[in-house]
C-alpha cells in the first residue's frame, strides 16, 4: 500500500505531524497557503489537516480529486462546506473536547478583564498614569451570568461561575431540565435570559438560527449595564448594533474573541471604550494545542490507514477495532448492493437491508453506507460511503434496516431488498471462512458464487442441454469461463445462470444468449 499523503495547512503542536510520520504517513506542512495556493497543490494529498484558518470551499474541493479526509484540529467546522464535502465523498471529522476548558477559561478571563477593565488599566498604567480612580470595576459574586449555548464549553464555563458564587441561567433549546439540574442552572428562554443577565455569554455554532442571535433588538431588551462575552463565533452578534449599545451605556463592556470577518483587521468597535478583544485566541493554549493536535492525526491515521472513523461529522463512528472485523462485511454488502442495482428495474424507491446471525452483531450503519455505494455506484461514478447516503436521499430512496438475532443456515446473513414496480427483489450473501464474501441467493433462488470483475446472469427455464449450448456459445466467441454457477426454483422450473468470464462480454454475445431457447433474462454484469 502506498502511503497515505497528509497536509497540514494551518498552523498546528508539531506532535500532529510526529504522528502521521510515526503512524505511517508522508506529511507535509505548508501553513499560509492563499486558495489559489492551495487549489494549486492539493490534489495530491489523501488527507487536509486545518484549524480555522482555511477555508475549505466547493472550489479546493474541486481540485482535492484524492482527498478521503478533512481533520479540524478543533470544534468549529463552520470553515468547511460540510454537504459539498459529503456530495464528494470526504469524511470531515474534528476533535469536540480538546479545547473546550481551555476556551471556557478565556470565556471567564474576559468576563473578570471585562469586570475589572484590566487591559486599559494595564495600558494606562505602563503608560505611567497610574489611574488609581478611574476604574470601578464590579463583582461577579451573586451576579446573573446567561450563558447562550450550554453545550461542551457552556457547561464548563457554567461549572466554572457557579464556582465564583454567580447565579446561571441557560437559554439552549436542546437542554432538558434534567442536564439542567444537573448543570445546576436554570434553563430560561431567550428574552428571560436578556432581562436577567448582569453578564451574557455566547457558546453556540454559527448556524442559520444563531446568525446574529444578539441583533439589535435583543440587545436593547438585554438589562442596561450588560456585559457581554463572545468566544465562539463571529456572527453571532450584530457589530455594528454593540458598538451603537457601548456608546450609549446600555451595554456596559463587550469582549470579542471572534469576528464575523477574520483575520479582523479592522473593526467599527475598535477603540470604543469597553470593548476589549482577543484574536481568537480561545483554544490557544499549550494543554489544548497539544490535545487537538495529537487527537486530529490519531483520527486522520486511523480513517487513512485502518478506516477507523472517529468524531466525523458526515459518517457513522466505526472503532479501529470494529473496522477490520467489518472490513469482509463492508466488501460483501458492496457486492449486494451493487448486484441488486444491476439486476433490479423500475422505480426503486425503497431499499432494505436486514443483517441475521453475526452480522446482526455488529455496527449497521457502515454496512448500510457500503450496500448503498455499491447500489449507487450504478447511477454516480464519485460514490463511496461517505456520499452514497446523501445521494440516496437526494433520489428519494428510502433505506431501512432490520435486524435479526437469529441465525438461519447461514452463520451470518446479509439481505438487501428493494422495492421494484414489479414487487420486492432481494438478493443475500454471506462470509465464508469469516471474510470470503459469497452471494447465497438471487430473487429468492439459492446459489452460490463469487461475485467479482465480469459476470454474466442468466434467468431460464430449467431444461436439458442449456448449460452445454450457453458454454458452446462463450467457447465460439472466444471468451474463457473461469466459475459456471447454477441455481433453480425446482426442477423444470425457473433456473439462474452465473458466470464469471475473463473479459467484458460483447452485446452480440448477449443478444446471442437471448435468443437460446428458454432463456428469460440476460445480463453483463460488473462488480
Ligand atoms: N474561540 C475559540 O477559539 C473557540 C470557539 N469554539 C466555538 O464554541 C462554540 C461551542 O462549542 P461547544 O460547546 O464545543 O459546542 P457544543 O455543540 O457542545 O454546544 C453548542 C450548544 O449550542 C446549542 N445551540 C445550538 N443552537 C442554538 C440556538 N439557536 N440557541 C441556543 N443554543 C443553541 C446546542 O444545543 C449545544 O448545546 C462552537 O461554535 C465552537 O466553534 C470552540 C472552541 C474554540
Ligand atoms: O475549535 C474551534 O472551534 C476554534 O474556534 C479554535 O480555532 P483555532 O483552531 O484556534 O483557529
Amino acid at each position: 500500500m502506498t502511503k497515505p499523503k497528509v497536509l497540514i495547512a494551518d498552523k498546528m503542536d508539531p506532535n500532529a505531524a510526529k504522528i502521521f510520520e510515526d503512524r505511517g504517513c508522508d506529511v507535509d506542512v505548508i501553513t499560509g497557503k492563499t486558495p489559489e495556493e492551495l487549489i494549486a497543490i492539493i490534489g495530491q494529498y489523501d488527507g487536509l489537516a486545518i484549524r480555522s484558518s482555511t477555508k475549505v470551499t466547493a472550489e479546493i474541493l474541486d481540485a482535492a480529486t484524492n482527498l478521503k479526509v478533512i481533520g479540524r484540529a478543533g470544534i468549529g467546522v463552520d470553515n468547511v462546506d460540510i454537504p459539498y464535502a459529503s456530495s464528494k465523498g470526504v469524511v470531515v471529522m474534528n476533535t469536540p473536547f480538546g479545547n473546550s476548558i481551555t476556551t471556557a477559561e478565556h470565556a471567564i478571563a474576559l468576563m473578570f478583564a471585562l469586570a475589572r477593565q484590566i487591559p486599559e488599566a494595564n495600558a494606562q498604567t505602563q503608560q505611567g498614569l497610574w489611574p488609581k480612580n478611574g476604574f470601578m470595576g464590579v463583582e461577579v459574586t451573586g451576579k446573573v451570568l446567561g450563558l447562550i449555548g450550554a453545550g461542551n464549553i457552556g457547561s464548563i464555563v457554567a461549572s466554572r461561575a457557579l464556582g465564583l458564587k454567580m447565579k446561571v441561567v441557560a437559554y439552549d433549546p436542546f437542554l432538558t431540565p434534567e442536564r439542567a439540574v444537573e448543570m445546576g442552572v436554570e434553563k430560561v428562554d431567550l428574552e428571560q435570559l436578556l432581562e436577567r443577565a448582569d453578564f451574557i455569554t455566547l457558546h453556540t455554532p454559527l448556524t442559520d438560527e444563531t446568525r446574529n442571535i444578539l441583533n439589535r433588538d435583543r440587545l436593547a431588551k438585554a438589562k442596561k449595564g450588560v456585559r457581554i462575552v463572545n468566544c465562539a463565533r463571529g456572527g453571532l452578534i450584530d457589530e455594528v448594533a454593540l458598538k451603537e449599545a457601548l456608546d450609549s451605556g446600555h451595554v456596559a463592556g463587550a469582549a470579542l474573541d471572534v469576528f464575523a470577518v477574520e483575520p479582523a483587521k479592522e473593526s467599527p468597535l475598535f477603540g470604543t471604550p469597553n470593548f476589549i478583544c482577543t484574536p481568537h485566541l480561545g483554544a490557544s493554549t499549550t494543554e489544548a494545542q497539544v490535545n487537538v493536535a495529537l487527537q486530529v492525526a490519531e483520527q486522520m491515521s486511523d480513517f487513512l490507514l485502518t478506516g477507523g472513523v472517529t468524531n466525523a461529522l458526515n459518517m457513522p463512528s466505526l472503532s479501529a477495532e470494529e473496522a477490520p472485523k467489518l472490513k469482509p462485511y463492508m466488501a460483501l454488502a458492496e457486492k449486494l448492493g451493487s448486484l441488486v442495482s444491476q439486476l433490479a428495474h423500475g422505480n426503486l424507491t425503497e431499499i432494505t437491508i436486514e443483517r441475521s446471525g453475526a452480522a446482526a452483531e455488529l455496527n449497521g450503519k457502515p454496512i448500510e453506507g457500503a450496500v448503498l455505494a455499491g447500489f449507487m455506484r450504478h447511477y454516480s461514478d464519485t460514490v463511496n460511503m461517505v456520499n452514497a447516503p446523501y445521494l440516496a436521499k437526494e433520489r428519494g430512496l428510502q433505506v431501512r434496516s432490520v435486524r435479526y438475532e437469529h441465525e438461519g443456515v447461514y452463520h451470518t446473513l446479509l439481505r438487501v431488498t428493494v422495492a421494484t414496480s414489479q414487487g420486492p427483489r432481494s438478493v443475500a450473501g454471506t462470509l465464508f471462512g469469516e471474510n470470503a464474501p459469497r452471494l447465497v441467493e438471487i430473487f429468492g433462488i439459492g446459489i452460490e458464487a463469487d461475485l467479482d470483475g465480469h459476470m454474466l446472469y442468466v434467468v431460464n427455464q430449467d431444461a436439458p442441454g442449456f448449460i452445454g449450448r450457453m458454454g458452446s456459445l462463450m467457447g465460439e466467441a472466444g471468451i474463457n469461463i473461469g466459475t459456471f454457477h447454477l441455481g433453480r426454483r425446482e426442477a423444470g422450473g425457473e433456473a439462474v445462470l452465473l458466470l464469471s468470464v475473463d473479459q467484458r462480454i460483447p452485446a452480440d454475445v448477449i443478444d446471442k444468449a437471448s435468443k437460446i431457447e428458454g432463456v428469460k433474462v440476460v445480463k453483463a454484469l460488473s462488480f
